[in-house]
C-alpha cells in the first residue's frame, strides 16, 4: 500500500501533543508538545475553590503550534500524503457557548471571564450540583445514573451546567448551548461549530452527560427542568445523536488547512476523551483493564456488548457501547488524584526553598526531587506496621465518586522521613488502584492484564513496581510515549478511510510494549494487610471525620 499518513492530536491537561503517524507501518514521522500558555501561568483557576479554566485560545495556539511542529522536519511528500486528523482530550471540560458555537471566552465580553472558559475535568466548583443530580436521579421514575455506577460526578458536563447557569447570569444569557472539549476542537478544525448539527461524541456523552440509547437520548426535559428551571429547554440545544470516533466530522475546513499547512480534503474524526484513545493505541484487548497513569489515572476497560452489556456496574465512571472500542462495551474508572499526589508533596517541600533561596534554587531542587524521593523510598523495607496514605487529596473519582473526601497520613513518627511519606503516598495511589480492580471483579467484570500507559508509567519504575506489587497481578507498559495521540491517530487512519476496520488499524500502527513489571511474591501479602489498614481509613475518613461536615465542604 502506498504511504499515507494521519495525525493525532492528544489535548491533555498542561499541554497538547500532535503525532504524524504512517497509517500503513506505524512508525512516527514528527512529533512535539506545546504547552498552554495561559494555564501554565495560572490564570483563571482556583486550587483553593477547585476552580480549574481553560481558555480557547490555549487550546487553538497550541494546537497550531504543536501540529507546525510535529510537521516542520517532515519531507513535503509525507506532508502531501496527510489525510486523517482525529483528536482527543480532557474530558468532562464543557464550555458554554453562542448560538454560532462559539466558546463565550472568544467574544470580546467574556474574554477573561472563567465561567466562559472550559472548565476543566478537575475543577469541582459544582459538588453541591452533582449532589442534587444524584439525589434527583435516584427518586427519578428512570434512575439516569444507571450506566455510569450510580454516582453522577461534579466533574461531569451538567454539574459544571448547572452550577454555572446558576452564579453567572451573562453567562445564562449569552449560553445557547454547550459543548465538550473534543467536540469543538473536531468541530472548529471542520468548520461546523453550529450546536445543533455538529457531531458530539458518543464517548464523551455516554459517560458524562448521561446520553443513553434507553433513554431515547439525553434525559428528558422535565426531569431537568425539576432539578432546576435554569436548565429547562436546554435539552433541545444540546443533541439526540452521538458517533463513534471511527467516524468523520467532516473535512478540514480552509482556514484551518491554510494555518496548519495541510491538503485540503483532510479528514477530521469524531473526537473521543484522551484515556479512551489511549486504551486503543495501547492495543487494549477486552477485559484488560488499561491504566492511563499521569496527573491522575483513568482505567479504562473493554468487554463484548453480549458479555457483560447485561450488568449495571456500580460505582464505576460509565458504562457505554463504544466509548472506547466501536461495537464493543466501553468502561471507564479512576483516580483523581495520582502524579498529582507526588506533586502535591513535591510543592510542599519546594515552596518554602523557593521562598528561602529563589526561584532558580528551587528549580534546581524541583527538577530531582520527585526522582530523588523515589529512589530512596525504593531503598525502605515494606512492612505491614509502615506508615499509611489515603490518597484521595482530590477527593475519589472510584469507586463511588465522592469529591469532598479528602486524603491522610497516619502513623507519623519523630523519625518519619520525607522517603517514608513519599513511599507511603505511592502505596496509597496504589492501594487506590487495587480498589477500582476489586469493584470491577466484585460486580461481575473479569480483569486478565493490566497495562499501563501516560507519564508516570515512563518515568517511575518505582511506582510501577509498587502497583504490580500491591496488584499482584504483572503490568505490561506500552512502548508509545504518546498512546492517546497514537490512539487517536489510528482512529483518523479509519474515519479517512485508508482502514476498513479499528482493528485493522490497531494491527498496522501498534507500537506493541517494552517493560514488564512482576508482582513480588515476599511483597505481595504485606501489601495485602496494607491494604485491609488503607479500606479501614478510607471507611473512618468517609463514615466518621467527615461526618459532621456540612456540604459542600470547603476544599483546600
Ligand atoms: N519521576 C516521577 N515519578 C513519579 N511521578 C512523576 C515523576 N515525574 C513526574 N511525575 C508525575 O507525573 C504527572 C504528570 O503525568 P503526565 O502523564 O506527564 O501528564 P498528564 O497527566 O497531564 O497527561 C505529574 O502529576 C507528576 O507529579
Ligand atoms: O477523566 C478523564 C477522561 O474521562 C481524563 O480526561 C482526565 O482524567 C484527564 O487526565 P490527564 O490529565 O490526561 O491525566
Amino acid at each position: 500500500m502506498e504511504d499515507k499518513y494521519v495525525i493525532g492530536i492528544d489535548f491533555g491537561t498542561d499541554s497538547v501533543r500532535a503525532l504524524v503517524v504512517n497509517a500503513v507501518t506505524g512508525e512516527t514521522a514528527g512529533t512535539a508538545v506545546s504547552e498552554y500558555p495561559r494555564w501554565k501561568s495560572g490564570l483563571y483557576c482556583n486550587a483553593a475553590l477547585s476552580q480549574f479554566r481553560q481558555h480557547p485560545l490555549d487550546y487553538t495556539e497550541s494546537m497550531e503550534a504543536s501540529v507546525k511542529a510535529a510537521l516542520s522536519g517532515v519531507p513535503d511528500k509525507v506532508r502531501r500524503s496527510i489525510k486523517g486528523i482525529a483528536v482527543d482530550t480532557t474530558g468532562s471540560t464543557p464550555v458554554a457557548v453562542d448560538r454560532a458555537g462559539t466558546p463565550l471566552a472568544l467574544l470580546p465580553e467574556f474574554e477573561t471571564n472563567p465561567n466562559g472558559m472550559f472548565i476543566l475535568w478537575k475543577d469541582h466548583t459544582a459538588n453541591a450540583e452533582a449532589e442534587e443530580i444524584n439525589e434527583l436521579a435516584h427518586r427519578w421514575e428512570t434512575d439516569y445514573t444507571q450506566f455510569v455506577g450510580g454516582v453522577y460526578s461534579s466533574e461531569w458536563f451538567w454539574s459544571k451546567i448547572l452550577r454555572t447557569l446558576r452564579i453567572d447570569e451573562r453567562v445564562r444569557e449569552k449560553a445557547f448551548s454547550w459543548v465538550e472539549h473534543c467536540d469543538w476542537i473536531s468541530a472548529e478544525l471542520a468548520g461546523n461549530t453550529d450546536p445543533l448539527s455538529m457531531k458530539r461524541s458518543r464517548c464523551a456523552a455516554g459517560h458524562k452527560a448521561l446520553w443513553h440509547q434507553d433513554f431515547d437520548g439525553l434525559p428528558s426535559n422535565a426531569f431537568f427542568e425539576e432539578l432546576d428551571p435554569l436548565l429547562g429547554g436546554l435539552r433541545e440545544r444540546l443533541f439526540e445523536y452521538t458517533y463513534t470516533s471511527d467516524q468523520s466530522v467532516g473535512t478540514i475546513a480552509p482556514e484551518w488547512a491554510d494555518r496548519l499547512g495541510l491538503p485540503e480534503d483532510v479528514v477530521i474524526g469524531v473526537g473521543a476523551f484522551d484515556a479512551h484513545m489511549g486504551a486503543v493505541g495501547a492495543l487494549a484487548e477486552p477485559y484488560a483493564l488499561c491504566k492511563v497513569i499521569g496527573t491522575s489515572t483513568c482505567d479504562m476497560l473493554v468487554a463484548p456488548n453480549e458479555e457483560v452489556g447485561h450488568l449495571l456496574i456500580k460505582g464505576i465512571c460509565g458504562q457505554v457501547d463504544g466509548s472506547i472500542v466501536p461495537g464493543m462495551l466501553g468502561m471507564e474508572a479512576g483516580q483523581s488524584a495520582f502524579g498529582d499526589v507526588y506533586a502535591w508533596f513535591a510543592k510542599l517541600v519546594i515552596e518554602p526553598v523557593k521562598s528561602l533561596l529563589g526561584e532558580e534554587q528551587a528549580k534546581v531542587v524541583a527538577d530531582k526531587l520527585i526522582t530523588h524521593l523515589a529512589a530512596e523510598a525504593a531503598l525502605l523495607p515494606v512492612s505491614e506496621k509502615d506508615l499509611l496514605a489515603v490518597d484521595w487529596l482530590n477527593g475519589r473519582r472510584t469507586p463511588d465518586a465522592n469529591h469532598t473526601l479528602k486524603g491522610a497520613l497516619l502513623g507519623l513518627n519523630l523519625a518519619t522521613n520525607g522517603a517514608a511519606i513519599f513511599k507511603a503516598l505511592v502505596e496509597a495511589t496504589a492501594f487506590g488502584s487495587k480498589s477500582i480492580v476489586e469493584r470491577f471483579k466484585a460486580e461481575g467484570v473479569p480483569v486478565h492484564e493490566v497495562i499501563a500507559i501516560g507519564g508516570v508509567s515512563k518515568k517511575s519504575p518505582f511506582v510501577m513496581q509498587t502497583l504490580a506489587d500491591v496488584l499482584n497481578m504483572p503490568i505490561k507498559v506500552a512502548v508509545s510515549e504518546q498512546a492517546c495521540a497514537l490512539g487517536a491517530a489510528m482512529f483518523a487512519s479509519v474515519a479517512s478511510g485508508i482502514h476498513q476496520s479499528l482493528p485493522q488499524a490497531q494491527q498496522a500502527m501498534s507500537s506493541g510494549f517494552d517493560a514488564v513489571y512482576h508482582p513480588r511474591p515476599d511483597i505481595v501479602g504485606i501489601y495485602d494487610k496494607l491494604y485491609d489498614k488503607y479500606l479501614k481509613a478510607g471507611d473512618f475518613i468517609e463514615k466518621e471525620f467527615l461526618k459532621e461536615s456540612t456540604f459542600p465542604l470547603q476544599i483546600g
